[in-house]
């Protein structure tokens, strides 16, 4: 990319878009093309369409899409699997018509099967079942992987796959619901020490595993690859470290400050085990992560505290 190249930006509200846009300005890219939903709905062909003629983007980060926790995933499984087909076809292929010139998609390790030998690489791909209380997310995100290399494969794009591990970072979904664990956990945890309450719930046994990865990491490892790398391969990106929910529900209670007691609700989904990517390929393209968890938990709280009306009105 030129630091004058007309880079879109989908999602750059979310999590993931608002990390990657905040990386390229730091980096000095002046022309970015930024939509939020009410202005540009993607799941609807007729708008991404007008839109790519009219603006005719050079490169595309692909961070729109329907996200949740593992609770959104298991109660809303047709809104995860439909509205990812939609808006994933619709600007992959409106890319394609117009020219782009390269497009990243993100998709997740939730593409990977429930029981996959740990560290996942990216070779374990459709050798097992899914889990279950995402595995219509998971297809949309697999047909995305599918659609850039068969893209390639046909047309000779350049359209390049990463799947991160779990994220954290500014401007997360707080929603108590609909989130991932991490902002969850954060919001319980503040929330009881402002009320004084005895505990704090957290959903299932504690004994899954999850590696977290920090959301300007994240946007660091896309850029870098966005310039730097053109395989058919998609790539993992995380830390490739993990621990259990519950050392991290301790972590999260020692950065908030809250003295009572963690309370497991085993009548709440585990989900997948364990889920720690391999990222021997990242690696040898010259890429690592560099917050640790700890760094990162603690910017997001003071974060949080920052922004907590926005944090919290975001989430209803
Ligand atoms: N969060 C995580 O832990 C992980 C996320 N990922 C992937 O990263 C990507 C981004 O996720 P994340 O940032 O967490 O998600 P968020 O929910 O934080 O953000 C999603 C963004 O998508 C936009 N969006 C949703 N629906 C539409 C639509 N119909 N039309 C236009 N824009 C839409 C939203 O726009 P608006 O704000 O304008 O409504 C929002 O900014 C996803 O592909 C996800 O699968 C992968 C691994 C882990
Ligand atoms: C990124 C990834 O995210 C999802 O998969 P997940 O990793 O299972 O997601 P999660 O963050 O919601 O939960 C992780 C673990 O944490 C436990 N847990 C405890 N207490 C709370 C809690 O309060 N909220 C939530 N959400 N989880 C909690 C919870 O029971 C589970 O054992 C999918 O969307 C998937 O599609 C995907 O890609």
């Amino acid at each position: 990319m030129e630091l004058t190249s007309k880079i879109y930006v989908a999602g750059h509200r979310g999590l993931v878009g608002s990390a990657i846009v905040r990386k390229l300005k730091e980096q000095g890219y002046k022309n970015l093309l930024c939509k939020t939903s009410q202005e540009l709905d993607l799941r609807d062909k007729n708008q991404v369409d007008q839109f790519f003629e009219q603006k005719k983007p050079e490169y595309v980060f692909l961070a729109a899409a329907r996200v949740g926790g593992i609770v959104a995933n298991n109660d809303y499984p047709a809104d995860f699997i439909r509205d990812n087909l939609q808006i994933q076809t619709n600007v992959i292929d409106a890319s394609y018509r117009n020219g782009v010139k390269k497009l990243l998609f993100l998709g997740s390790t939730c593409i990977y099967p429930k029981f996959a030998p740990q560290p996942m690489s990216e070779d374990v791909l459709l050798t097992g079942l899914l889990e279950p209380t995402n595995e219509p997310y998971a297809i949309a995100k697999i047909a995305g992987i599918k659609m850039c290399e068969s893209y390639n494969r046909q047309y000779g794009t350049n359209y390049i796959s990463v799947m991160p591990t779990n994220l954290y970072g500014f401007y997360d979904n707080f929603d108590l619901e609909t989130s991932h664990v991490l902002p969850a956990l954060m919001r319980k945890f503040h929330e009881a020490k402002l009320k004084n309450q005895p505990s704090v719930e957290v959903w299932g046994t504690g004994s899954p595993k999850r590696e977290f990865l920090y959301s300007d990491d994240l946007a660091d490892a896309v850029v870098y690859l966005m310039n730097t790398y053109n395989g058919t391969q998609f790539i993992n990106i995380g830390v490739g470290k993990d621990i259990s929910i519950k050392e991290l529900a301790e972590k999260i209670k020692d950065v908030v400050g809250f003295q009572g007691d963690i309370v497991f609700n085993s009548e709440k989904p585990d989900g997948t085990p364990r889920k720690l990517v391999d990222v021997t390929k990242l690696a040898g393209l010259g890429w690592q992560a560099a917050f640790s968890l700890d760094d990162g938990l603690s910017k997001v709280y003071k974060w949080f505290l920052d922004n907590v009306e926005e944090a919290v009105h975001i989430a209803k």
